[in-house]
């Protein structure tokens, strides 16, 4: 029987023979790494037959679409892959809940899937249970397999679960000498419109997206999720912002739907607490300087996009202003972010770059990169470039 995947490319770099269940999840792990960061974690799953031929595979494309099991058995329906009595080797604990789609727990049973081998139990509370759920239903459910390559691919989303906080996305549009705006305060456009569109893209994902007074005084922006003709996206985030001045009547933000919030607040512990209780689970911050050096220095960005047009200014609003850094000892650090096509691509004619905080482990990126799991695909057939989100 001919496996079924969800993607129009196959598992490159696997030959067609069977596989163990270490091997598959190490294809689940680098399936996962295809996904998008955001309210969700990262998750790829395999399906396979009792003699280790691969039936399916899948992985979640960000919070909204079906999770990897569910892509992974859509993929096998779709193919007409009877996949009863599978194996299903998934890199999270497949969810017991409702969320924005249903309960994995339920489709595995559903399937008539017999196994179910797993990497990292899920961190988030309201989605745990499913490995429980599942064996008290008769399957066999076994956690841990390459257990922590799945942990460190999530790492930041498990510490903003953990800390029931919204997963931070911190966004600039900068010059290639680091400036955000020029010396008069005006910075549009520095980027075209091809990098500002995506930068929409991740507007339409987060559930919030904040900005601090002296942006909303110097610019009155929409801060609405638009597509590359400026019509309104299917999903818009609530328009939050913070600081003590007034944001006057008449500004664009407020718009008309009332998504919008104004936080009396300078602290990002008290602005994630405050919008975690709003049911905000993924936060983007888009400035400016002084709002996303704060969240920086309190530690509460997981994830830095930044958009690098081939300007230069010589002068003017820095990215980033003072983290409390006096020697480059204590500078602050990131590692590049391999998932989702890379992180580096060309929008248009800026640079989208994709960072991550180092974890605080002590190992170097390359060893966190390459991991010490089974045999690798070629990651190049596997995130071929994206060109929108
Ligand atoms: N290219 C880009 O990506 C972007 C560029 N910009 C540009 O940046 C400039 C604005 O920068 P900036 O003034 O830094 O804008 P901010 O949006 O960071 O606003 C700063 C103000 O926000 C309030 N605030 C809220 N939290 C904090 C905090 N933790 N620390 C300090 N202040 C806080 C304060 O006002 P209060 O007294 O009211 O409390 C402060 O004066 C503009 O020229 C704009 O065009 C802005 C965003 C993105
Ligand atoms: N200048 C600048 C950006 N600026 C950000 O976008 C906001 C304007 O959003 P809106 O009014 O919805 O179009 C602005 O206040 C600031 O937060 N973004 C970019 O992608 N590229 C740019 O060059």
């Amino acid at each position: 029987m001919g496996g079924a995947t969800s993607d129009s490319g196959a598992l490159a770099g696997w030959g067609p023979g069977p596989v163990s269940e270490a091997e598959a999840m190490g294809m689940a792990l680098e399936l996962a790494r295809r996904g998008v960061r955001g309210a969700n974690p990262l998750v790829g799953a395999v399906i396979l037959d009792p003699a280790g031929q691969v039936l399916a595979h899948g992985y979640h494309r960000g919070a909204g679409t079906p999770h990897a099991e569910a892509d992974a058995l859509a993929a096998a329906a779709a193919a007409g892959t009877d996949v009863s009595g599978a194996t299903m080797v998934v890199t999270l604990e497949p969810c017991n809940h409702t969320g924005r789609t249903g309960p994995c727990s339920q489709a595995i049973l559903a399937a008539g899937i017999s196994r179910v081998v797993y990497a990292a139990a899920d961190s988030n509370a309201e989605a745990a249970g499913g490995a429980a759920a599942l064996a008290a239903a008769g399957v066999d459910a076994e956690g841990g397999l390459l257990a922590a390559e799945s942990a460190e691919l999530n790492h930041r989303w498990a510490l903003a679960m953990a800390g029931r906080r919204p997963f931070v996305t911190v966004k600039t549009a900068q010059t290639l000498d680091g400036r955000t705006a020029a010396e008069d305060g005006t910075s549009q456009w520095i980027t075209g419109s091809a990098a500002r569109t995506d930068g929409h893209g991740i507007r339409s994902r987060a559930d919030a997206v904040v900005v601090g007074t002296g942006t909303v005084l110097a610019d009155d922006p929409q801060l609405t999720a638009r597509d590359e003709l400026g019509g309104a996206a299917r999903r818009q985030p609530l328009r939050v912002v913070v600081g003590h001045r007034p944001v006057p009547d008449n500004a664009a933000i407020r718009g008309t739907d009332g998504r919008f919030l104004q936080l009396d607040s300078h602290d990002p512990e008290v602005i994630c607490r405050d919008l975690y209780g709003r049911g905000v689970r993924h936060l983007m911050v888009e400035g400016g300087a002084q709002v996303a050096s704060a969240f920086l220095r309190a530690g509460l960005a997981d994830e830095l996009v930044a958009y690098v047009a081939p300007v230069l200014l010589g002068a003017g609003t820095s990215a980033v202003g003072d983290l409390g850094v006096q020697t480059l000892a204590d500078a602050s650090r990131w590692r590049w972010d391999v998932t989702d096509g890379g992180p580096a691509r060309l929008v248009g004619q800026d640079l989208r770059l994709r960072l991550e905080p180092v974890p605080e482990t002590g190992a170097t990126p390359a060893e966190h990169h390459l991991g010490s799991g089974p045999p690798r695909m070629n990651t190049d057939e596997l995130n071929p470039p994206r060109t929108e989100h």
